[in-house]
């Protein structure tokens, strides 16, 4: 059997959109190892979502090369793989949620949870939904056209993360969610990457809640990576003196990095709206 070493090697990666000069990807290596979760920071326009693309095999790669779980995800062998020595059973190499995924129609008729659970295959996969739907608080007698933002995201959530993946990429789509629901979710990913073979690549704006959970962080700009940080080596929180102000951030030697600590406002939030849904965890 071929061990895969990495969930995702690019080597020399450059990506130019059909029609535009300049690249949106410029000479991007990078290898994610199994059992990971990766912040992918940047601002508007650095290339996150393109990076995520095809890595999802939605553009396709002419210079460079990109492999996730030992395959080039535009190749059709790439779609799915064969159950055979796979504990967790039936799993795909990735799933990709992002911005388009989560403008799809079905999430706005008048059709039941459950009824669009089941057919994207609930009862093939239902230790993991009804999990999903006790961390997202799915109610399955609901239906989807008198639902919430928020409500149609976390059953969209169940819908994309039902099947297993080896890969998650995941370009922001936690904005709709409320504080316990997105706490939950990010648990959820982080007890997946720490019990079976995947990783996890997110690409985000939302920084609330992520202080213990990445194990890597790149940062891109203008489609060039610009930082890699190993999160447990190279970064630590400090306590804020009379020389830092909250959330300052001292660049130390090295790829060294700390960050006196933040007030965020993100604990509050979450023990109000678990005190205001009777939570008690
Ligand atoms: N379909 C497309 N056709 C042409 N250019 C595109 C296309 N999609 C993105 N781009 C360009 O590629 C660059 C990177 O865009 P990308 O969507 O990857 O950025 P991003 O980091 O995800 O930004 P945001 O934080 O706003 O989501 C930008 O300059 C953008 O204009």
């Amino acid at each position: 059997m071929t061990v895969i070493s990495y969930a995702v090697e690019i080597e020399d990666l450059t990506y130019t959109f059909p029609g535009k000069k300049e690249a949106a990807l410029k000479d991007v290596t990078m290898q994610i190892p199994w059992n990971t979760r990766t912040l992918v920071i940047g601002s508007n326009g650095a290339g996150k979502s393109t990076l995520l693309k095809l890595l999802s095999g939605k553009h396709l790669c002419l210079n460079g090369k990109i492999q996730v779980n030992g395959l080039d995800p535009f190749s059709p062998l790439s779609m799915h793989l064969p159950n055979n020595d796979e504990a967790d059973g039936d799993v795909q190499v990735s799933t990709y949620l992002g911005t388009e995924w989560c403008h799809m129609n079905i999430i706005n008729r008048d059709i039941g949870v459950l009824e669009l659970l089941e057919s994207i295959g609930l009862k093939h996969f239902q230790k993991r939904g009804d999990l999903l739907c006790d961390i997202l608080e799915i109610d399955l007698e609901w239906r989807m056209h008198q639902l919430s933002d928020g409500q149609k995201r976390r059953v969209q959530l169940v819908m994309g993360l039902l099947k297993p993946w080896r890969v998650l990429l995941l370009d922001e789509v936690t904005v709709d969610l409320d504080v316990i629901a997105r706490s939950r979710l990010l648990d959820f990913l982080k007890m997946e990457t720490e019990t079976r073979k995947c990783s996890v690549v997110y690409a985000t704006h939302i920084f609330d809640g992520l202080a213990q959970w990445p194990d890597n962080i790149y940062h891109i700009k203008d489609g060039r990576l610009l930082d890699k940080l190993d999160y447990k080596k190279d970064v630590e929180f400090t306590i804020s003196n009379e020389k830092y102000t909250n959330g300052d951030v001292t660049f130390n030697k090295g790829s060294h990095i700390s960050i006196s600590k933040v007030n965020s406002l993100h604990p509050l939030a979450l023990a109000w709206l678990k005190r205001d849904n009777n939570i008690n965890e």
